[in-house]
């Protein structure tokens, strides 16, 4: 077994009179002479039989001969050895293999575990001895599981169906935050032309569905709901290849690899019965200190392997597909929507013919999809029409009620502004969208792309929740149905038992936070909740809304509160206040904490200066702590003293905003002079503690978050502006104004 497995040893150490191990040099003996020429022979083997081929250069993969499931060594031995020397990005153990590949974050640290481990011994379960490990880079980590299995009848895959150019240019026009409500958009005619001309798919498609994937995200298995779409499903790949799963009912299994740029069309059999689905394979893990292999995302994708190598070398293998370090995928699904009940020929799985067989419920159906309502007509939104979200018949099925992976949606959005006569002469809508997309820009500096920068820091100060808000939740029916719009680092999530609280997060970091907790939460917009109408009992937007740069754009994210609110169900608001004091009383925000002193200049000064009031003039102390969305200030930050906050780089103007020169940048701790703020938040990277000196902490970045502070009756204002809800309580809590609003 040790023989078949073992690598040769890199070029220079066999031809040298001594070799490293464990980093010190040692003389050659016999044994390892003959050592050297076992490994040589069991490289040419290896490479012979499974196409492993091995590298005297170090690079991030290390090929672990002697160390895999086949020879009884186990998953968990490899990982504890491997994730001791570094950040392991994965660890492959081929099914049946007597080795295993470990890839690293960084090609030192998997050098460093090569001259660490190799030559080691680990017990194996099949041996009577512990084994020797031999280790050694390769260019690339070779899958076993075959993705060479037939396809599912009715599937065809288009390789380079579309050119690099078309690609980039199909990928810089999407617009994520916006929902679109056009069909299919013109610049894919062509595309679709051809499908139908080839024959590929009998219906023009009315519907499009970007899906967006970073690395690590997937779609749970599942059919697209019959009702809902006709035959001839297809999924355009950009950016970047993956592996989709397709499933009989049966249990039979095809991992179909889907190329950068190729067309997978879906008809009869594997639109109707297979599921699809692609997920991050549970065998490979992020190692390190506090890996869960239950959790982690895959890093990696299977790409074609190179070219063979020309016949003569001994190098022939077999030529399959090979790992790849993933990138962003985004698939553009067209399909046609159903006008008549399907009339296909499963049953079983089929919701149109729901009656005449055992099939599931409907209260399986995800909320994460809005299903399209039989008057959506031809041209329908293409944003709300999220993959995950249509019902999982397949075998796979289970009654899950929203996607586990989180996918980002986008509009389409059409390069250059639409010429529609109607369009030209409107003054006052043109005006409008200019202002929409300044404050989408102000918004996406000064809000997105902050929280992506200090996720890790921003979660680390997040950690009880808000008594009230815990009581709201706690205090719905058991089994509600529960999306926390705008949940940050998933500190609502796990509150309820009985209930079914998922989150969503414009912050990519953030959500992958609330995944590694082992909560559910996907990146969204809050202007366009993937999630369907009316599926939640109730909903949650904690210190989200004040993020919003103009009134139209807070009232349009209450509506999209409402919108995914069943009638009767209850969303609650909280927002920053601009009266951090109230009936006397300042918020926490304003209070010193207890004992909390600043070392200043000159002296300890209290955290909160004389500041008595919003209006006052005289408050001297500029606290050092970061403004903190109030309703999530739980733990005492930094209390190094402030600089002054440096200018934030200007954000691009927006009109009917104010520009820097009116937007000032709010000092923490103090009370707001202005509505339009930036609040700064003095970064501290990991590692760094509250308590550290001064130096370090003067290196520390700070960014601007954009707030629009609440005045007293102005969240129930906009609420009276909802159609369709009402007030039920408003009140004031900590610095913030809060509603309840229910659908009526
Ligand atoms: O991303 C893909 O290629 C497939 C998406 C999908 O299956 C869906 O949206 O239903
Ligand atoms: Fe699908
Ligand atoms: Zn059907």
């Amino acid at each position: 077994m040790e023989a078949a497995a073992a690598p040769p040893s890199p070029r220079g150490r066999a031809e040298g009179a001594g070799h490293e191990r464990g980093g010190r040099k040692v003389r050659e003996t016999k044994a390892d002479r003959k050592g050297e020429r076992r490994r040589r022979k069991a490289h040419l083997t290896l490479l012979r039989l499974d196409g492993v081929q091995t590298v005297d250069h170090a690079t991030q993969h290390l090929l672990i001969a002697n160390g895999g499931l086949g020879n009884g060594v186990a998953r968990t031995t490899l990982l504890e050895l491997m994730g001791a020397q570094g950040h392991l990005e994965a660890l492959e153990t081929p099914r049946g293999r007597p080795y295993a590949f470990a890839s690293f974050s960084r090609v030192h640290e998997a050098e460093g575990a090569r001259r660490k481990l190799d030559g080691c011994s680990v017990s194996s379960a099949v041996a009577t001895t512990p084994v020797t490990l031999h280790l050694c880079h390769v260019e690339r980590v070779p899958i076993q599981e075959s993705c060479t299995e037939a396809l599912p009848p009715g599937l065809k895959l288009i390789p380079d169906c579309v050119s690099s150019e078309y690609e980039d240019q199909l990928l810089s026009c999407l617009d994520w935050s916006r929902q679109q409500p056009t069909g299919v958009p013109t610049m894919c005619d062509e595309l679709v032309d051809k499908c139908l001309s080839a024959g590929y798919i009998q219906h023009r498609p009315n519907q499009l569905t970007v899906n967006q994937y970073q690395p690590g995200q997937g779609i749970p298995p599942h059919i697209d709901t019959h009702s809902a779409f006709e035959d001839g499903i297809m999924s355009l790949s950009l950016g970047a290849s993956t592996v989709m799963e397709f499933r009989h009912p049966d249990g039979s299994h095809a991992s179909v690899l889907l190329p950068r740029r190729s067309l997978l069309v879906m008809a009869g059999e594997s639109r109707y019965l297979w599921s699809h689905g692609y997920h991050p394979p549970r065998h490979q893990v992020h190692a390190g200190s506090h890996s869960n292999p239950g959790i982690t995302p895959r890093k990696f994708d299977v790409v074609p392997a190179p070219p063979p190598p020309p016949p003569g070398d001994g190098a022939e293998g077999p030529q399959g597909p090979t790992l790849a370090q993933r990138g962003v995928r985004t698939s553009f699904t067209f399909r046609t929507v159903r006008r008549e009940p399907c009339r296909c020929r499963y049953p079983s799985v089929c919701d149109s013919q729901a009656g005449q067989q055992n099939l599931q419920t409907p209260s399986s159906r995800s909320p994460i999809n809005e299903p399209l309502p039989s008057t959506a007509g031809l041209t329908t939104s293409s944003a709300t029409h999220l993959g995950p979200s249509e019902e999982s018949r397949g075998p796979d099925r289970v009654s899950r009620a929203v996607a586990t992976e989180r996918v980002q949606v986008a509009a389409f959005s059409h390069p250059g502004r639409s010429v529609d006569a109607e369009d030209d002469d409107d003054d006052d809508e043109e005006e409008e969208e200019e202002e929409g997309d300044a404050a989408q820009r102000l918004e996406t500096e000064h809000v997105h792309r902050v929280y992506e920068q200090i996720a890790d820091h921003f979660s680390s100060t997040r950690h009880s929740p808000w008594p009230r808000v815990a009581a709201f939740v706690r205090g719905l029916r058991p089994g509600a149905l529960v999306c926390d719009v705008g949940c940050g680092n998933g500190k609502y999530l796990g509150l309820a038992e009985g209930s079914y609280v998922f989150g969503c997060d414009r912050s990519a970091g953030l959500v992958g936070i609330c995944e590694q907790r082992g909560f559910q939460a996907l990146v969204c917009d809050a202007l366009a909740l993937p999630v369907r109408t009316g599926a939640c009992d109730a909903c949650l937007s904690i210190a989200i809304i004040h993020h919003l740069s103009t009134e139209e754009r807070r009232l349009k994210a209450l509506r999209e509160l409402l919108r995914i609110l069943r009638p009767g169900g209850r969303a609650l608001v909280y927002v920053w206040a601009l009266e951090q004091k109230y009936r006397q009383a300042r918020s926490k925000y304003l209070k010193p904490k207890h004992g909390e002193m600043v070392g200043g200049g000159t002296g300890p000064q209290p955290v909160v200066g004389v500041g008595e009031t919003a209006d006052d003039e005289k408050g001297t102390s500029s606290t050092p702590t970061n403004g903190v969305k109030s309703p999530c200030d739980d733990v005492a930050e930094s209390s190094r003293p402030a600089e002054p906050a440096p200018a934030p780089p200007e954000p691009r103007r927006a009109p009917g905003m104010p520009t820097r020169g009116h937007l000032p940048v709010h000092t923490n701790r103090t009370p707001f002079r202005a509505q339009d703020v930036l609040v700064p938040w003095h970064h501290r990277r990991q590692g760094e503690t509250p308590g550290q000196p001064e130096r370090a902490c003067e290196e520390a970045p700070v960014y601007h978050r954009y707030y629009h502070v609440f005045r007293e009756g102005e969240l129930e204002a906009l609420c009276a502006r909802l159609d369709g809800a009402r007030v039920l309580l408003s009140y004031y809590d900590q610095g913030n104004w809060c509603v309840v609003v229910e659908k009526c």
